[in-house]
This record gives structure tokens, sequence and C-alpha cells, in this order.
């Protein structure tokens, strides 16, 4: 699969009305701080804007045999007050930048983390990680800097104008000719730029998610044989970026030299008209020396203006991406999804599940993946999901966890439907096992913790014991604070699958989902996992979907699934004499992983 053609958020560019919109949100919270950069900027603009009227008075001053050191005091202090106050000026402004950066991305992030898991299973991480790291830096550019720079610029050109209108028009009107003239040629590439640096930052996001398929399957890559071929889709990636990168320095190029291009020759038609102009005796020298300093003047507001223009073309397709995550759809917030602390849980106790003509597919162009499902858990006992893979067995958590909603029928949890509890409030009822038993970066205490933050040393040790995991604890050099390496790179299957196991114990979960895993554990660690979990059935409700005849023949009840239905539900002695299926299954699927 081509990274480049990746499914991807909704790629809808905005319009320049939204964009601008956008734009101005993120500046809103900040717009005391823009406003003093602005002054700042206009003080020193004004500073500098005075000079060439100072120099016009020296001169005819000298002309007439006066002194001028006064003015000449008054034009170093200017100077320097002018520099002082643009430098404070600039500082405000990048910290404002930095801090519309920061929003930028904790709005990201936040949102980011509550996704929905159907748009997190769209959308590659590597490509929304992008939008939260790379793209949001470019707001820096745009969200202050180009703002003020086009305040400034257009005020400081207005300003300029005036003075040159006042000195000569004649003069002027050659100066705003050549102006017009090659600004209009320079307007005309600033989408190129816009359009390169979409690409490129598109690019940079394809960089992402290539690197992120080779380093999340990192020993299969090497086990592979694959490390070239991955690196070229990396740096095919990072070729596109760079081709984009470019086209976009060429365009800004082009942009960014009309300015300098625009005063030079207005300077040389000046040169040319007003020398004719002082020759006729119509100016006065001095004038012309005015002018022609305004003039060069003149090339910081117009560099300005471009430098707004090109900032935001580029801002503008940063905007865009940012924008396009605000487009997936999220999870309902109450209160904070998942994160409620068991104490808060309203009511305790273990809970009963109950599938009602649950029936559910994915997405709409995929099949159902359940139909019709019906079943009935009481409060405690451990009930055992088992059929052919692919059966729907997993799917039944995920529905439980709302993870997605169910297509039709409904889904109780104590007699209540799944849609009317708070998502908060459900998910902390559960403790969830997934089948590969992920294990976060960190220490393994802050992995046992992770579902209960409030979890006391007691609780953690009395969980340990009970999922054999303390003779691991004995022999980590640090014990419970030994990091164990990113997605637990430095533990065995069975001790990440027992870690994942303590996390959900240790929520104290009135309902326990445990999707087992179908190898990973050897014979002693299986013992121990399903002492654990008969005994935590004895207190609380226990699903499991089942890969062995052990848990099996542990169970209460079994629901046997075939093709997205539940097609039995009984003993394991009653099914294994009225059930074909969960016969066969119980002699080679279930019986091959029992010992
Ligand atoms: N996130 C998803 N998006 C689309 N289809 C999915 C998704 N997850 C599972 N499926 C499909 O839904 C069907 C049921 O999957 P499920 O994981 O529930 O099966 P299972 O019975 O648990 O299988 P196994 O025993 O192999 O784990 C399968 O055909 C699977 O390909």
């Amino acid at each position: 699969m081509n990274t480049a053609s990746a499914p991807t958020t909704d790629e809808t560019p905005l319009s320049t009305r939204e964009t601008i919109k956008a734009l101005y949100a993120y500046i809103r919270p900040h717009r005391r701080a823009v406003a003093l950069g602005l002054l700042c900027a206009l003080v020193g603009a004004a500073g500098g804007l005075l000079q060439p009227l100072a120099t016009k008075t020296l001169v005819d001053r000298l002309a007439s045999g006066e002194t001028i050191t006064g003015i000449l005091i008054a034009l170093t202090v200017l100077v320097l007050l002018g520099t002082a106050v643009e430098a404070f000026g600039a500082y405000v402004l990048e910290r404002t930048a930095e801090s519309v950066v920061l929003a930028a991305r904790r709005t990201l992030v936040r949102r980011l983390l509550r996704l929905r898991i159907a748009e997190w299973e769209r959308v590659p991480p590597g490509d929304l990680m992008s939008r939260v790291t790379s793209d949001t830096t470019l707001l820096r550019a745009v969200s202050t800097q180009a703002v003020v720079s086009a305040a400034t610029g257009a005020v400081a050109f207005v300003a300029a104008i005036v003075m040159m209108a006042f000195l000569d028009v004649v003069l002027l009107g050659v100066t705003l000719g050549v102006v017009v003239l090659v600004g209009g040629a320079a307007a005309l590439v600033m989408p190129h730029i816009a359009r390169a640096t979409e690409r490129a930052q598109e690019a940079v996001g394809e960089i992402s998610v290539a690197l992120e398929r080779s380093l999340g399957a990192f020993r299969t890559v090497k086990a592979s044989g694959a490390e070239e071929r991955e690196t070229a889709r990396v740096e095919a990636a990072a070729r596109r970026a760079w081709r984009h990168g470019v086209k976009s320095a060429k365009w800004e190029a082009v942009a960014g030299s009309a300015d300098e291009l625009a005063v030079q020759l207005a300077f040389l038609a000046v040169l040319g008209v007003g020398g004719a102009r002082v020759a006729s005796g119509e100016i006065p020298v001095s004038t012309l020396i005015a002018f022609l300093l305004y003039l060069f003047y003149l090339i910081e507001p117009v560099s300005k203006l471009v430098d707004a223009v090109s900032h935001y073309q580029e801002g503008a397709a940063a905007i865009s991406r940012i924008a396009q995550v605000e487009h997936l759809s999220t999870e309902p917030t109450g209160r904070r999804t998942g994160t409620l602390p068991r104490q808060v849980a309203t009511v305790s106790g273990p809970a009963s599940v109950r599938f009602e003509d649950v029936s559910f597919r994915y997405r709409p162009d995929l099949p159902y993946t359940h139909r019709q499902v019906s079943f009935e858990v009481p409060r405690t006992g451990m009930t055992a999901f088992v059929g052919p893979s692919g059966a729907g067995k997993s799917t039944v958590f995920a529905l439980i966890e709302r993870f997605y909603e169910a297509t039709g029928g409904r889904i109780l949890v104590d007699g209540k439907d799944v849609r009317d509890w708070s998502l908060a409030e459900l998910r902390s009822a559960i403790g969830y096992v997934e089948q590969d038993a992920p294990v976060l970066a960190g220490t393994l205490r802050e992995n046992l913790v992770f579902a209960a933050p409030g979890a006391t040393d007691d609780d953690i040790r009395d969980v340990l014991a009970r999922t054999k995991l303390d003779t691991l604890v004995g022999r980590l050099p640090h014990g419970l604070d030994t990091p164990v390496g990113h997605r637990g790179s430095k533990l065995s299957g069975g001790e990440r699958q027992r870690i994942a196991i303590a996390r959900a114990l240790l929520r104290g979960p009135r309902l326990l989902l445990l999707d087992e895993a179908t190898s990973q554990l050897d014979a002693v660690n299986e013992l121990a996992v399903r002492d654990v979990v008969t005994e935590v059935a004895r207190e609380t409700t226990v699903l499991v979907v089942a890969h062995r005849l052990s848990t099996v023949s542990g169970a209460d009840r079994i629901v046997v699934m075939e093709s997205g239905r539940v097609r039995s539900v009984g003993t394991h002695e009653e099914l294994a004499t009225q059930d074909r299926l969960y016969a066969r299954l119980a002699a080679t699927q279930l019986l091959a992983t029992a010992r």
C-alpha cells in the first residue's frame, strides 16, 4: 500500500473566509499582546518614517550654513529608541506566537484522545501526530508575525506614500506605477506557495505514517528482512516533502525578490524623472534626496506585506490541515471519558449484561458482524464466548464498552441501555483486557495503576500476588519502578498479558471483559490466570473470549457464536453433546491449546 493513498481526514481545504475566521479564533485570546506588538512595531516604523524628513531639514540647514548638532542628536536618539521599542515588540509577538502554538497543540491533543475508535481506525496515527507537531509549528509565523507585518506594513506603506505625496506628486505617481506592476506579478505566485506548503505538510504526515508502520512492527520488519524496503518507503515520503518544500521555496524566492525589484526599478525611474525635475528647477535637490530616502524606506513595508501574504499562504495550509481534525467525530463528553475513579461509580456489586437482537456492522460498506445477537449474563459467574475466528466474539466486548454503537437492537448493562449510561460511568464499571494486552511506555507501576490512579500499595501488592507477578517484580532491578520499555518491549508475552489482567483487576471492575490471548501463556502462567479469573468470577461478572478448553470448562455458561450469530448457550457438558460445532471446536481448536 502506498502511504500517499492512505485514508486520511476530510481533505476539503478551507475557504479564505473560513481560514481567516479560524486564524482569528487562534489570535483572539491574545489580542492584547498582539495589539501591544503592533503598537511597538508602529512606533518603530514611525521612527524610521521621520528620518528622511530630518535628513531633508539637515540638508536644508547645511545649505543655509546653520548648525546641525541638535538634529544629529535627535536623530541618534530616535534610532536608538525605535530599535529598542521594535525589539521589545518582536519579543512580545514571538512569545504570543509560541502561546498560539501551545493552545493549538493542547486543543488538538484533547480532541485526538477523545476521537471515536472508528475515526482512530480510519486515520493513520502518524498523520494525526504530524498535525500536532509539525503543522502547529507553521501557525507560529502566521498567527502573529503575519498579522502584525500586514498591519505595520500597510500603515507604514500608506504613511510613506502620504509623505511622498507631500514631497512631490509626480514622483509618487512614477513610484506607484512601478510598485503596482511588480506587486501584481508577485500576487500571482502566492497561491502556488499555499499549494506547495500543503503538499509538503501532507508529505511530512506521510513520513510519520511510514515511520510509525516500520517502528511499530520493528521485529517483524527485521525478521522479514524488510529494512531496505521500509527505509525506501520513508525516504520516498521524505523526498516528496523535499520536492514540495523546494517548490514552495522557489515561489517564496520569487515573491520575496519582488519587493526589492519594485523599489530598485522605482529608484531608477524616480532618479530619471526626479533628476529632470531638479534640472528644470521644478523641485529642489533636497526634495529629491528625501523622496529617494522614502523610496528606500518603502522597502521594509513592502517586504513586510509580501512576507505577511506568503506566511499567510503557509499558515493557511496548516490551518486547513488542523481544522480537518475538527471534522473527525469524538465521543460525547459529560465527564471525562473513562477516567472516573472507581469510588465515584454510583452502583456497586457485579453487573449484569443482556444483548437483545443486536445487529452491528463496522461500516455501512461492510457486512454485518452481528446479526440478531441475543444472550443474557446474570450477575457474577464466568461466561465464555467461543466460536470460529471472525465469529464476532471480540466485537461483543467492543459493543459493551461502547467503542462502537450497535446498528440495531439493545445492549443492557444492569438492565439499562448502554446508550443511557454516561460513557465515564459505564467504562468505570468495566475492566477490559484486550487480546494483544498492550503495555504502555513507562514503569511497571504506572502500567498497573493506569486504569485506577488511586490504587494503594496494598492494592498493588494484592493484585500482584493474585496474578503471580510478584516474582517478576522481585527480579526487576528497580522493582515496580522499572521501566518496561515502549509497548512493554522488555517483557514476555505472558507477562504482558498478566500485567493487563492485573491492571483491569486494580480497577475493581463490576464487569471483567477478558479477551483471552490465543497463545502467550505457558502452563504455569495459564494456571495462574485461570485461578485468578475463577476467583474473580465469584464476586464479579466475568466475560471471556475463550481459546482454551481449560477456560471453557471452568465457565458457568458458554455462548457459541458463528458468523455473527449466537448458535447455542449452555454448559460445556450440555454443548459437547448438543452442539456439533462446539463439540468439534472443543475437540480441535480448544483442545489444541488446552495444555
Ligand atoms: N475494527 C474493525 N473494522 C472492520 N471490521 C472489523 C473490525 N474488527 C473486526 N472486524 C471484522 O469483524 C468480524 C468479527 O471480528 P471479531 O474480532 O469480533 O471476531 P472474533 O470472533 O473475536 O475472532 P478471533 O477469535 O479471531 O479473535 C471479523 O470478520 C473481522 O474481520
